[in-house]
């Protein structure tokens, strides 16, 4: 059977790197094997889901390259791909359900259930639905209805079955059905339950495989209850741990977590984020950069790990450098000028990208540079007024003197300063630098210089040498 795995978002915010791990597993496991990557978009929370979210959702996919095989627009066999129509489907298997008397409705008021839980934790038991309405008889059920009182529709969990499976993360899990009340499968306003739609579609939609995060852990009895009551497929399911902020919370679309469209907008390049993310909870043999193909060729369901794994912006930045040293000097300029806009004069694009690409990570660097370069007004920052505070005024006029002869060749304008100053190594280059740029450290002055143009280093110079005389 060919490999199905799926992502199943809820459209109800932005996706965060949580998500989108969760979506890269999938699709990883899936292409490894020629198989097929299902996107499916679970709305059911009508309150909290949007339209624009799903949008943005989808964006965010193609923009990392985790295209679906089958989902929303694409090769749709088992339509539709929003939870939100499919009620017809659910109905027949609601039906179904309560035809075998494996479902019935509840009545009980949510005040009704708070204080049964109540009383079982006051009894020292864990809470769970107490059964008040399992065994109502048809006419009691009639003359409630007839009273107007909605329903839930609760799932009759089956006594004293052991549910085992294997865990394609965590190895064999093992769960007592009479540790489960029996649960809410469709709510009073006739929405689906979150088990219920996703186990329904999982094994209409043929999953195979599906990896998601251990929240729905304990989802997944439940899951694997409904679909032995319907003879249906269950696929084998995988949970990794949450990835926590840096506030050791889980990342969260309720709290504000950084966005994949926040990462994308600020220019983090997709390849970065998905080779950082394919190293949280799996372990490739190589640590190079490696494109989508070769992460899926690489990955291993044996190198699958559940220790818990927090999102380290550092660890991402260092794939922000070897994604963006892979770019030739046209895609790195693209990929600046996607973002930004540079007041660079385009026949100095080439020199300015020769002299800043080592030193950007993101375009705001670049525009950062930018500024220095071509401003009228230069700012010292700390480090460098300290540098030119401490250097001899004498030494600016000298750089002024060897800037003209040397026409702003960088090279000569050292080596003539060598000379007039008598300073060489640290006591020349920094305050030179500090003087033409307003900071200690940062691109090679050769490519800078030309790019400051005569005019403006001139300045910088003489107030580098004015301000030393105050
Ligand atoms: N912090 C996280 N780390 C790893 N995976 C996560 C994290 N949060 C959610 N997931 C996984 O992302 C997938 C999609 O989940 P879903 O769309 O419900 O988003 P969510 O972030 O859990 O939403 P919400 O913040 O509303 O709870 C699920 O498999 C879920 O387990
Ligand atoms: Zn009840």
């Amino acid at each position: 059977m060919t490999v199905k795995t799926r992502f199943a978002p809820s459209p109800t915010g932005y996706m965060h790197l949580g998500n989108a791990r969760t979506a890269l597993f999938n699709a990883l496991f899936a292409w490894q094997e020629q198989g097929v990557f299902l996107l499916r978009i679970e709305d059911t929370d009508q309150e909290r889901s949007t339209t624009e979210f799903a949008q943005q959702l989808m964006q965010d996919l193609q923009w990392l390259g985790l295209s679906w095989q089958e989902g929303p627009n694409v090769n749709e066999i088992s339509p539709p791909y929003y939870q939100a129509q499919r009620g017809e489907i659910y109905a027949r298997y609601y039906q179904q359900l309560m035809d075998n008397d494996q479902a019935y409705p509840c009545f009980c008021s949510a005040a009704e259930l708070s204080l049964s839980r109540k009383l079982q934790r006051a009894a020292g038991q864990a809470p769970r639905y107490a059964g008040t309405c399992a065994h109502l008889s048809p006419s009691e059920i009639e003359a409630k209805l007839a009273q107007g009182v909605q329903p839930t529709l609760r799932f009759r969990v089956p006594k004293n079955e052991k549910i085992i499976f294997t865990d394609m993360v965590r190895g064999e899990q093992q769960f007592m059905s009479d540790d489960i009340g029996d649960f809410i499968i469709r709510r009073a306003d006739g929405t689906p339950a979150f088990f219920f739609c996703n186990a329904i579609d999982d094994a209409l939609m043929q999953v195979t495989k599906a990896l998601r995060g251990e929240d729905h852990l304990t989802n997944t009895p439940r899951q694997l209850m409904i679909l032995s009551a319907l003879n249906l497929p269950a696929p084998q399911y995988g949970h990794f741990s949450l990835i926590l902020g840096h506030d050791g919370a889980p990342l969260s679309k309720r709290n504000g977590s950084m966005s994949i469209k926040e990462l994308r907008e600020k220019g983090w390049l997709s390849l970065a984020v998905v080779n950082y993310l394919a190293r949280l909870g799996h372990s490739y043999t190589e640590d190079t950069l490696l494109s989508l193909e070769e992460l899926a060729r690489q990955i291993n369901d044996q190198r699958l790990g559940h220790a818990p794994s927090r999102f380290d912006p550092q660890h991402l930045k260092h794939w922000q450098q070897l994604a963006l040293s892979q770019l030739d000097d046209e895609q790195w300029w693209q990929w600046l000028t996607h973002n930004i806009t540079l007041e660079i004069p385009s026949d100095l694009c080439h020199l300015f990208i020769h002299a800043v690409r080592p030193n950007v990570l993101f375009p705001e660097d670049a525009q950062q540079w930018a500024e220095m370069i071509l401003t009228e007004n230069l700012v010292w920052n700390e480090e460098a007024h300290l540098v030119i505070k401490e250097t001899d005024s004498a030494f600016f006029n000298h750089a002024l003197i060897a800037l003209h002869n040397s026409q702003g060749d960088y090279a000569k304008l050292v080596d003539e300063l060598k000379q007039t100053s008598g300073l060489k190594g640290k006591k020349l280059f920094m305050p030179l630098r500090a003087a033409l740029t307003g900071v200690t450290h940062g691109p090679e002055m050769a490519y800078l210089l030309p790019l400051i143009g005569i005019h403006r280093a001139e300045q910088r110079l003489s107030s580098a040498a004015d301000q030393d005389s105050l």
